[in-house]
C-alpha cells in the first residue's frame, strides 16, 4: 500500500475491537518507521499491491462515496472523529479497569480435603477463630447442643456394651432382651464378638443395672437433639436408624451406622439458638442467649444424670469391658467423658476448645469468607480469603471436583493416628491406607497442577498417645518393621511415605507438610498463618512470572 493511499483512505477504527495485547492486531505488523525513500512508489499508476487492496471488500466498504461533495466529506469526517473519540474513551476505561483489577486481586481460595473425621471442619473452625472470633463465639449455644449430643451418644455406646455383656453372662435374664435404657433388641441382634472374648466379661452387678435404668432419660435427650439438628423434616425411619443400633455398629464404624450429619449450607445453628432462647437476639454473645431456666433445655436432664454418667465412666467393670472389646472412647470424635462435671453443669457454656472438639459430620459445602486488614507479607493480594470445607465420606468425594480448577491451595488432612482403624463407610478399608491413596489421587490430578498442596499430618496428639499406650505401628504397617515405636520415628516414617508419593507423581512441586493437632488452637494458628504466607508468596511469584 502506498503512503498516498494510506493518507487518503479513512483508516478503519480497529481499536474498539482489538483483541488483548498478547494477540497483536494485524496492523501492528506495519513498519513503525516510514519506508526508505527509494522504496516509495511515486508512480501514478496503481501498484499491484494497491490494486489488491482496492479490490478488498473491506477497503471498498469503508472508502468514501465516489462523488462525495465537500460538505458531505466534512460531515463524514466529523462523524468519524466522534466515533474515534468514543472508541478511545472505551479503550481508556478498559485499561483503567485492568489496572484496578491488578491492584485489587481476586480472593485467595483454599479447599480443605481429606477423609471423613480427618479434621477439615476443625481446621475451618480454626480459621474462623483466628479471623472472626466474635462471630465464632456467638455460635456457642448451637455447639453446646452438639456437645450434649456427643456426650449422650458416648454414654449410649457404653450402655450398649453393658447390655451385650449382660446378655452373655445372664442369657436367661429378662433385662438382657432389651438394649440400653429399654431400647429393644431382637434376638438376631444378639451381640457377636468383634474383637473381645466374651467369656472374660466381668459380671454386671444389680447396681450396674440400676445405673443403666437411671440413665434411661438420656434416650429422649438424644432423640430431641437429633430431631432438632436434622430439622423438622426428619423422618421416624431416619431417626430410628440413628438411634436403634447395637453398640458395636456405632463403635466399630459399620457401614450401616448412619452418623448424625448436617448439610452445612443449612441453618442448624440458627435452629439451635431459637430452641434454646427463642428471643432471636442474634447479635449478642450466645451464652447470654441460653435460657438456662427452660425446662425443655436438654441441659436439665444432663445435669440430673451427671453423677451417674461420671460414675459410669469411672466404673472399673466398664473399663474392663472396654478393654476386652479394644474400645477406646477417648480416641473417638466428640469425646467429652473426661469433662463430664464441666459439660453437664447446669450453666455450661462451651469454651473455644470444646467447640473444636465437638463432632458434627459435614454433608454439604461450607464456605467461610474473611478479610485480612493487612495481608501476610504486607501484600495487598491477600485481602479476601475463602476457605471451603467439604464432606470427606467416600460417597461425597465426587462433589470435590468442581472446586479443583479455581483454588489457590489445598490443605489435605491425613489423620496419621488412624493406622489401626477402618473406614466407617467401608470397614474393609484401613483409614491410613485410604488417606495415602487419596493423597496420591490429589497429587497426580492434572486439574491441580498449579494448585499449592499443603499436607497436614493430623491427629499427632492421638498418634503419640496410641504409641505410648503400646499399640504398635508395625503391627498394622508391615513395612515399618521393627523400627522404634515412638512418635518421632513413626511420624517421620509416615511423612516420608507421603513425600515419596508427591515426588513420584508431581516432582516439580514443593512438598509443604506440617505435623498438626488441629484441636490445639495455639499451634494451629501459627501453622495456618505460615500456610497463608506461603500461599501469598507463591501467588506473588506466579503473577510476577505471568506479568
Ligand atoms: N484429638 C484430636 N482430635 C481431632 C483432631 N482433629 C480433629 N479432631 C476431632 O476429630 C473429629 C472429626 O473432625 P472433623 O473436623 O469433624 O472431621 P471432618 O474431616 O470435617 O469430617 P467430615 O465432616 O465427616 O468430612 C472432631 O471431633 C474433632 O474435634 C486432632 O488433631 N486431635
Ligand atoms: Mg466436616
Amino acid at each position: 500500500m502506498t503512503r498516498a493511499s494510506t493518507s487518503q483512505a479513512p483508516k478503519p477504527n480497529f481499536n474498539r475491537y482489538s483483541p488483548p495485547s498478547f494477540f497483536p492486531p494485524p496492523f501492528a505488523l506495519l513498519p513503525l518507521q516510514p519506508p526508505p525513500p527509494e522504496k516509495l512508489n511515486l508512480n501514478l499508476m496503481p501498484s499491484k499491491r494497491q490494486r489488491v487492496s482496492d479490490d478488498d471488500p473491506l477497503t471498498r466498504a469503508i472508502a468514501p462515496p465516489p462523488n462525495e461533495t465537500p460538505a458531505e466529506r466534512e460531515i463524514r469526517l466529523c462523524a468519524e472523529q466522534e466515533a474515534k473519540r468514543i472508541s478511545d474513551a472505551i479503550d481508556e476505561e478498559i485499561n483503567r479497569q485492568r489496572i484496578v483489577d491488578k491492584k485489587v486481586p481476586k480472593a485467595v481460595k483454599i479447599l480443605l480435603l481429606g477423609q471423613s473425621e480427618s479434621g477439615k471442619s476443625t481446621t475451618l473452625k480454626n480459621f474462623q477463630l483466628m479471623n472472626s472470633p466474635k462471630a465464632f463465639r456467638t455460635e456457642r449455644a448451637s455447639w453446646r447442643a452438639v456437645i450434649q449430643l456427643n456426650v449422650v451418644q458416648s454414654v449410649h455406646i457404653i450402655l450398649e456394651l453393658m447390655t451385650k455383656a449382660h446378655a452373655y453372662t445372664h442369657p436367661s435374664s429378662p433385662s438382657s432382651s432389651h438394649g440400653s435404657s429399654g431400647r429393644p433388641q431382637t434376638s438376631s441382634s444378639r451381640p457377636s464378638t468383634s474383637s473381645g472374648t466374651p467369656k472374660d466379661y466381668p459380671p454386671l452387678t444389680p447396681e450396674h443395672l440400676k445405673l443403666k435404668m437411671r440413665l434411661a432419660p438420656l434416650m429422649q435427650v438424644e432423640e430431641a437433639l437429633i430431631r432438632k439438628l436434622l430439622g423438622p423434616g426428619v423422618g421416624a425411619h431416619a431417626l430410628a436408624g440413628m438411634m436403634n443400633l447395637p453398640y458395636s455398629e456405632r463403635m466399630h464404624a459399620s457401614p450401616k451406622r448412619p452418623e448424625v450429619s448436617v448439610n452445612s449450607a443449612g441453618s442448624w445453628k440458627g435452629a439451635f439458638s431459637r430452641l434454646i432462647n427463642g428471643n432471636g437476639r442474634e447479635s449478642c454473645e450466645s451464652s447470654d442467649m441460653i435460657d438456662f431456666a427452660d425446662p425443655e433445655d436438654p441441659g436439665v436432664v444432663l445435669a440430673a444424670c451427671a453423677d451417674d454418667m461420671i460414675r459410669l465412666w469411672a466404673d472399673p467393670t466398664v473399663k474392663k469391658l472396654l478393654e476386652i472389646e479394644k474400645m477406646r472412647p477417648e480416641e473417638m470424635a466428640g469425646f467429652f467423658l473426661d469433662a463430664l462435671d464441666r459439660v453437664t453443669a447446669p450453666r455450661y457454656v462451651p469454651t473455644d476448645d470444646d467447640i473444636l472438639r465437638a463432632r458434627l459430620k459435614t454433608l454439604g459445602v461450607t464456605e467461610y469468607r474473611f478479610t485480612m486488614k493487612s495481608g501476610p507479607l504486607g501484600s495487598a493480594m491477600s485481602h479476601d480469603w475463602r476457605v471451603f470445607d467439604v464432606g470427606g465420606q467416600r460417597s461425597l468425594r465426587a462433589a470435590w471436583v468442581p472446586f479443583f480448577d479455581d483454588m489457590n491451595a489445598i490443605i489435605f488432612l491425613a489423620p496419621i493416628s488412624c493406622f489401626d482403624q477402618v473406614l466407617q463407610e467401608d470397614p474393609s478399608v484401613n483409614r491410613l491406607a485410604d488417606s495415602v491413596l487419596l493423597w496420591k489421587t490429589i497429587v497426580s490430578n492434572p486439574l491441580l497442577k498449579k494448585t499449592d498442596l499443603v499436607l497436614f499430618l493430623n491427629k499427632c496428639d492421638i498418634l503419640r498417645a496410641k504409641l505410648n499406650s503400646g499399640i504398635r505401628l508395625g503391627d498394622y504397617i508391615v513395612s515399618y518393621g521393627s523400627r522404634p515405636n515412638d512418635f518421632d520415628c513413626a511420624s517421620q516414617y509416615l511423612r516420608k511415605k507421603f513425600a515419596a508419593l508427591m515426588k513420584e507423581h508431581s516432582p516439580e512441586r514443593p512438598f509443604y507438610c506440617h505435623f498438626t493437632s488441629v484441636t490445639d488452637t495455639k499451634s494451629t494458628t501459627l501453622i495456618l498463618a505460615n500456610v497463608q504466607d506461603m500461599i501469598v508468596r507463591d501467588n506473588l511469584k506466579r503473577s510476577a512470572l505471568v506479568g
